[in-house]
């Protein structure tokens, strides 16, 4: 799906960062309540997810129970390649948002504690047989996402070495000083961030970008 995922991005600027540090994908979040948020009815929200399509970049629209409906107003609005469901959707809903015709991305919260590969499966594989690529992300409570809080990634390794056919995403409290660790240990092979590239928070960091980037590129090998 990608490698290197950038989420947020509010900015043409944000999206040159990612382009030039050799991100493939970027997060275009629906959430009002975040501080990312990017309104769909906004033709500069458009404008900015055009532009990311035009740099080659991957679009990520995050959502947080949102209705279906609402979700496929985005899309036809502002032009979206996968979108991820980072609320409490239920994976029994996962048919309504096939319908839709993107790929679908499911957030699926863990507890940063050590987990067993069971425990880390149980949480998974529904959303895994519904057809949905899973992105593991810390338990952020009522926001949801974008805190910065990390997984256990030892517990991920022991998961993913079991099951390795599964493709997954890693993010959660990801930043250019621990994503290369974070990768050697968890054995993720594509990986998520927020405010780990922000300086100050909700404003994206060129520099950061670049340093995660080059970070996770050089990990992955
Ligand atoms: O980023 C947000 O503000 C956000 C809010 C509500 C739901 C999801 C959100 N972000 C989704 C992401 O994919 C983030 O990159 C992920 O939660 C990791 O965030 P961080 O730990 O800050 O890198």
């Amino acid at each position: 799906m990608f490698h290197i995922k950038i989420c947020g991005v509010l900015l043409k600027t944000d999206i040159d960062a990612v382009h030039q540090a050799g991100g493939d994908a970027v997060g275009l979040n629906f959430y009002p309540p975040s501080v990312r948020y990017l309104d769909p009815q906004a033709a500069g929200t458009r404008v900015l997810s055009a532009y990311a399509a035009d740099c080659g970049l991957y679009r990520v629209g995050v959502f947080v129970n949102e209705p279906a409906d609402s979700i496929r107003e985005v899309i036809a609005e502002v032009g979206l390649d996968a979108i991820q469901l980072h609320g409490d959707e239920l994976v029994s809903d996962v048919p309504v948002w096939t319908k839709l015709g993107l790929p679908l991305m499911r957030a699926v919260k863990i507890p940063g504690d050590k987990l067993s590969e069971t425990e880390i499966e149980d949480r998974v594989r529904p959303w895994i047989d519904a057809g949905c690529h899973v992105l593991l992300d810390a338990d952020a409570g009522s926001a949801h996402g974008g805190i910065g809080r990390s997984l256990d990634w030892d517990s991920l390794r022991d998961w993913s070495a079991r099951f390795a056919a599964v493709r997954w995403t890693l993010a959660g409290g990801l930043r250019p000083e621990n994503v290369a660790e974070a990768i050697r240990v968890s054995g993720a092979r594509s990986v998520d961030v927020a405010s780990g590239v922000e300086s100050p928070r909700g404003q994206k960091s060129a520099a950061l970008i670049a340093a995660f980037c080059k970070q996770a590129k050089n990990a992955f090998g």
